[in-house]
């Protein structure tokens, strides 16, 4: 069975993007370019780093208004990425439209909560209760709603997403495999605890790509599961 990790290849260095995907691709399920990528090396640069032959989830959480979202999602259809995230504070229209306009095999999946904010940071953007949990789930309804493939959420809130949506796909990223530096990262669990809850695949970015071997890293990390 393939590995649930998909690598986090956050970095605007293709020789960098390409190398570290290289020494890992024999140990984990796919690799995550996003915005920090996209913007420098765009479409041609997702194209190379395809070419290593791993599912490639591109993270680029669209935010707009329905048609522009479409369009955007349409355009980037070409890549055929296995994944492909959206915001659910956009709304339903805009997931709706999102999920039409991409390639049959890509699982649009739709940001709840970003793991790198608490409750002070959603009082501070007008959720009023300030609670992620609370958020998570009700974005959790209207991306079911909507017909999207999933969520986006931390480990601390999969399980509750998941009893609301039985059979979605739940994106974990803010996974850290022991106790100490987050990062920024607020809203964190292990990768252990992350799939017992629920995910589906786990994201994981600076724990492997920052070690001194990723591959190393990410094989202890997969023993762990
Ligand atoms: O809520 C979210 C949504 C996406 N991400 C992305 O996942 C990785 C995490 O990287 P780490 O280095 O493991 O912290 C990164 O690419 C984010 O853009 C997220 O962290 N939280």
């Amino acid at each position: 069975m393939r590995s649930p990790i998909y690598v986090a290849i956050d970095t605007p260095d293709i020789a960098r993007a390409k190398a570290i995907a290289a020494k890992v691709k024999n140990h984990v399920g796919g690799l995550k370019l996003g915005l920090e990528f996209f913007s420098a090396h765009g479409q041609a640069g997702v194209r190379e780093i395809a070419a290593i032959g791993l599912p490639i989830f591109l993270d680029l959480k669209l935010h707009d208004i329905p048609n522009t979202v479409a369009k955007a999602v349409q355009a980037l259809g070409g890549l055929n990425p296995a994944i492909l995230t959206v915001h659910a504070a956009g709304g339903r229209a805009m997931m709706e439209d999102a999920k039409a306009a991409a390639p049959v095999g890509t699982k649009v999946v739709a940001v709840t909560v970003l793991t790198s904010l608490d409750g002070d940071d959603l009082n501070a953007i007008g959720v009023t209760d300030g609670d992620p949990h609370a958020q998570v789930e009700r974005l959790t309804r209207l991306a079911m709603e909507a017909g999207v493939d999933g969520v986006v959420c931390s480990g601390n809130e999969v399980a509750a997403a998941k009893k609301i949506w039985p059979k979605g796909f739940f994106v974990v990223p803010g996974i850290r495999p022991a106790e100490g530096h987050h990062g920024d990262q607020k809203r964190v669990m292990t990768p252990r605890k992350a799939l017992d809850a629920g995910a589906s695949i786990l994201v994981i970015g600076r724990p492997i790509t920052q070690a001194e071997d990723p591959d190393a890293a990410a094989r202890v990390i997969e023993a762990t599961l």
